[in-house]
């Protein structure tokens, strides 16, 4: 199956970035979006982030072999019952949505009989909204689809050449699998960026502002992560609930042995875990997954 015209519902920093990388890599394929906030709306036709910017979510999507939902996931559902009545027939619906469960469930709800293949770019940066967005995001990073059982072959084939298109290498697996390997991979490590930037800002009145001006590079990682959009985190953490907790709970585990080994003077213990992480993220540079965004996507190299 052909893709001719793509629809992208949510202007911030996924689906400008899908739309000026259809733009690039796909240029015979047209695009149109909507955004439910105006001056959104205003930006993306500035920018050219689709071809053409709609009124409505239903105008964006009338003439679209493929729709994606790139709205956070708590707004999924809402987003999806307003195209209901103007799907082409044998559209692909997708989103790229950060949990993917509650995802499929709220589109499958808002829109029953529609072919729904959700997905998730692992891609992204701390910035939002429309001047977030560039074409090279999804260069050399995972998309992770996660097809229903009764998809069709050939529209799940032209989803996954789509993003391949787009630079993207795809993997397949169940909605749950991935909701638990993002839980720890993705949620996790944001819950806990978010939870120890607000520890050292509550501590800045007892040590009047030193906190923040020697925070060189550990702690000025763990900002660049807690800068990430608020509603959007909202939406994952109360979307992936189980997995996150189930996560969390191992995780306060592995702190409190870490805790004792400090406490007890384990060094043994200290030094054998920290050999062990520091292979991991050497794996990790070595296999060329490191971060492959180019500078402009990222704030901390605006200032
Ligand atoms: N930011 C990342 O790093 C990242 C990476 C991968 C996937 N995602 C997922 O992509 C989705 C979008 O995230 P983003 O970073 O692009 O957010 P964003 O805030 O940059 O953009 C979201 C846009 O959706 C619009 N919107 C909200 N409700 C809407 C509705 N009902 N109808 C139409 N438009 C609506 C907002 O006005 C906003 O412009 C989320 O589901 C997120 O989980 C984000
Ligand atoms: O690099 C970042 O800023 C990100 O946090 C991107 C990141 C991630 O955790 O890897 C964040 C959420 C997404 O759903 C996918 C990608």
């Amino acid at each position: 199956m052909t893709l001719r015209s793509v629809a992208i519902i949510g202007l911030g920093l996924l689906g400008g970035s899908i739309g000026l990388a259809v733009r690039e890599f796909l240029p015979g394929v047209a695009t149109t979006g909507y955004d439910r906030d105006g001056a959104t709306r205003a930006r993306a036709a500035e920018r050219g982030l689709v071809g053409q910017v709609c009124a409505s979510a239903a105008e964006a999507v009338r003439e679209a072999d493929l729709v994606i939902f790139c709205v956070p996931v708590g707004a999924m559902g809402e987003a999806a019952r307003e195209v209901v009545g103007s799907l082409k027939p044998g559209v692909i619906v997708s989103d790229v949505g950060s949990s993917k469960q509650t995802v499929a469930r709220e589109l499958a709800e808002a829109l029953p009989g529609a072919a729904i293949i959700p997905a998730h770019p692992v891609a992204g940066t701390e910035n939002s909204g429309p001047d977030a967005g560039f074409a090279a995001l999804f260069r050399n990073r995972w998309c992770i689809i996660t097809p229903p059982d009764d998809c069709s072959p050939l529209q799940l084939t032209a989803l996954v050449q789509f993003w391949e298109a787009l630079g993207a290498n795809v993997e397949l697996m169940s909605a749950q699998h991935h909701d638990l390997v993002l839980a720890v991979t993705s949620h996790l490590p944001h819950l806990i960026a978010y939870t120890i930037v607000g520890t050292a800002s509550d501590l800045e009145e007892v040590t009047q502002g030193e906190v923040i001006k020697y925070s060189a590079g550990g702690f000025r990682d763990f900002t660049r992560i807690a800068a990430s959009d608020p509603t959007m985190w909202r939406d994952v953490f109360l979307s992936n609930k189980e997995a996150v907790l189930e996560m969390l709970q191992r995780f306060t585990e592995d702190l409190t042995a870490l805790q004792r080994a400090i406490r007890v003077g384990d060094g043994q213990q200290l030094f054998d875990h920290f050999t062990r992480t520091r292979a991991i993220r050497r794996g990790i540079i070595e296999q060329g997954q490191d971060d492959a965004r180019p500078d402009f996507g990222r704030s901390d190299h605006i200032s």
